[in-house]
C-alpha cells in the first residue's frame, strides 16, 4: 500500500511505525482562536504521529480548490519534500476533491480532521461491538471520500468478479461498500440486541445506572478509578477510552448502582460518528444520574461543556438529571472542593480533583442528593390486607389519589422519592405484600 491515493483513512502504515506529519491549520479571521490548534496537536500525538512543522494561515473563507490559498499549498508542498513527510493533517473537514487536490499538488497522503478522529478510534477499539462500529463509521466515512481515487478506479473494466456487467469501477466499491456496511448493522443489531437484554435485567431490578460524560481529556475514566477503586485505563491522551466500562458502584443510602465511564466527546464530531456511536452512548442515554465531567483548568472548559451538551441533545439524553463535576482544581489556585447548590437547594455542581483524591466525599454527598431528588410515580394495586403498607405510604407522605375499589383493593398513585422507593421494597414485610408485577409506572 504504498500510493498515496490508498488506504487514506488509515494513518499508521503497515509496519506500525510512527508516521511524520505535517500539521496544517487555517485561522478563521473571526476566530483566532489559538486553543484549537494546541487541540488539534494532542489529536496527532494521541494518533501515535510525530509531529515535523506546523503551518498555520488564515482566510476569511475556504478556498475551493485546496481549501488554503494557492500560494499556501505550494509551501505546504515544499515542506514535505524538505522534511521527507508522509502525511499532511488538516484540521478541518475537507471535500474529497480538496483532498485529492492536495494530494497531487504536495504527492503525499491528506487526512483531514474526521479522518484523523476515526483512525484513533479505529486504535482504541477493543471490544467486538466496538471494532464494528468503528469500521462502520470508516466505511461511512469512505464512501463519501470515494471520487478522490481516481485513478485507475473509473474506468469501465466489465464484468470481472463480482462486478456487473457494466459497472465502473466505483461504483463496485460502492457497492462493495453498501455490502459490507449491511452485513455490519446486523451484526450490530445483534450486539445491541444482547446488551439491551443486560440492560433490562438490571432495569428490572432496579439498579440505576450513573453514566459518566464529558469532553475527551476531562478526567472521566480518572474519577471512575477512583471512584470504584477499578484499574482503567487514563491517559493524556485523546479519546484514552473508547468502549463504555461498567462497574458496581454501592452508595449509602442509595444501595447498588451501575456506574459507567464512556467515549469522551469532543467539538465537531461527524454527525455519522455519533449515530455510529449510539448504541455505546445507550448506557448514557438510559442512565439515572448523569455525571458531567469538566476539565476546570482548560480555558475553553466554557466552550467545552456547550459541546458536550449538544451531543447530549443529539443522542436525546439532555432531560436526564445531570451534575457538573468540575475536575482537575488542584491546577487552579483559588479554588477548594465545594458543592454548588441552586435555589431550591438542589447540587448542581461539585469541584474536586480525581487524581489528587479531593471533594470525593462532596461528590458522594451531591449525588446522593441529586438522587433523592427525582421522584418516581407508581400506581399501585394493593389487597386488602396491605393495610400496613398503606400506613407507611401515608407516613411518608407521597399518596396522591387512591381509588377502593368494591372488593376492597386499593388503587394508590403515589408520587415518591427514588431512594425512599428503593428503600420501601426491600423490607421484608412490603416485598412479602407487594406484587412487583401489579406496580405500574405512571408518566
Ligand atoms: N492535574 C490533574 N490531572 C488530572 C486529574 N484527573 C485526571 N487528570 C489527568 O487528565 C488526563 C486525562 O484523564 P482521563 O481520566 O484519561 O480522561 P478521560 O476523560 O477519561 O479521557 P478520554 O477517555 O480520552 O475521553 C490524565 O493524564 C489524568 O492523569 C486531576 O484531578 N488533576
Ligand atoms: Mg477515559
Amino acid at each position: 500500500m504504498s500510493s498515496q491515493s490508498e488506504n487514506n483513512i488509515s494513518l499508521n502504515n503497515k509496519e506500525n511505525t510512527q508516521d511524520n506529519a505535517i500539521i496544517v491549520h487555517t485561522f478563521f479571521l473571526q476566530n483566532k482562536n489559538i486553543e484549537d490548534l494546541t487541540e488539534f496537536k494532542l489529536l496527532a500525538e494521541s494518533a501515535n504521529v510525530n509531529i515535523l512543522s506546523t503551518i498555520t494561515t488564515s482566510r476569511t473563507t475556504p478556498q475551493a480548490k485546496y481549501f488554503v490559498g494557492k500560494g499556501k499549498a505550494e509551501e505546504i508542498a515544499e515542506t514535505v519534500k524538505a522534511l521527507k513527510a508522509d502525511v499532511i493533517l488538516v484540521n478541518h473537514s475537507l471535500t474529497p476533491a480538496q483532498t485529492r487536490n492536495l494530494e497531487s499538488l504536495c504527492e503525499c497522503r491528506v487526512v483531514d480532521r474526521t479522518g484523523l478522529i476515526l483512525d484513533i478510534f479505529a486504535q482504541r477499539a477493543r471490544s467486538h461491538e466496538g471494532k464494528l462500529q468503528v469500521e462502520l463509521a470508516q466505511l461511512k466515512y469512505l464512501s463519501t471520500q470515494l471520487i478522490r481515487r481516481k485513478t485507475g478506479l473509473d474506468q469501465q473494466k466489465g464484468a470481472v468478479g463480482l462486478r456487473g456487467p457494466g459497472e465502473t469501477q466505483l461504483e463496485t466499491d460502492r457497492r462493495l461498500i453498501k455490502v459490507r456496511i449491511g452485513q455490519l448493522q446486523s451484526r450490530l443489531e445483534k450486539v445491541n440486541k444482547q446488551r439491551n437484554q443486560n440492560r433490562q435485567t438490571r432495569q428490572k431490578a432496579d439498579i440505576p445506572t450513573i453514566s459518566l460524560v464529558g469532553y475527551t481529556n476531562a478526567g472521566k475514566s480518572t474519577l471512575f478509578n477512583r471512584l470504584t477503586s477499578a484499574d482503567v485505563y487514563a491517559a493524556d491522551q485523546l479519546f484514552a477510552t473508547l468502549d463504555p466500562t461498567l462497574r458496581r458502584l454501592s452508595i449509602q443510602d442509595v444501595g447498588t448502582t451501575i456506574l459507567a465511564d464512556t467515549v469522551g466527546f469532543i467539538r465537531d464530531l461527524p454527525h455519522d460518528l455519533v449515530s455510529a456511536f449510539k448504541s455505546t452512548l445507550q448506557e448514557t442515554i438510559e442512565a439515572s444520574l448523569l455525571l458531567h465531567v469538566v476539565d476546570a483548568s482548560d480555558p475553553r472548559k466554557l466552550e467545552n461543556i456547550q459541546a458536550v451538551n449538544e451531543v447530549l441533545a443529539e443522542i436525546n439524553a439532555d432531560k436526564i438529571p445531570l451534575l457538573l463535576v468540575y475536575n482537575k482544581i488542584d491546577q487552579l489556585d483559588t479554588i477548594m472542593p465545594h458543592i454548588e447548590y441552586d435555589d431550591e437547594n438542589i447540587p448542581v455542581a461539585v469541584y474536586i480533583s480525581a487524581h489528587h483524591n479531593q471533594g470525593i466525599d462532596l461528590l458522594f454527598k451531591a449525588i446522593i442528593e441529586k438522587l433523592r431528588n427525582k421522584m418516581s410515580y407508581f400506581r399501585l394495586l394493593l389487597p386488602p390486607q396491605a393495610g400496613k403498607l398503606r400506613h407507611k405510604l401515608y407516613q411518608l407522605n407521597c399518596i396522591q389519589q387512591e381509588i377502593i375499589s368494591d372488593n376492597g383493593d386499593f388503587m394508590i398513585d403515589i408520587k415518591i422519592d427514588h431512594i425512599e422507593w428503593l428503600k420501601l421494597i426491600k423490607q421484608q414485610d412490603v416485598k412479602e405484600i407487594l406484587d412487583i408485577s401489579q406496580i405500574k409506572l405512571i408518566e
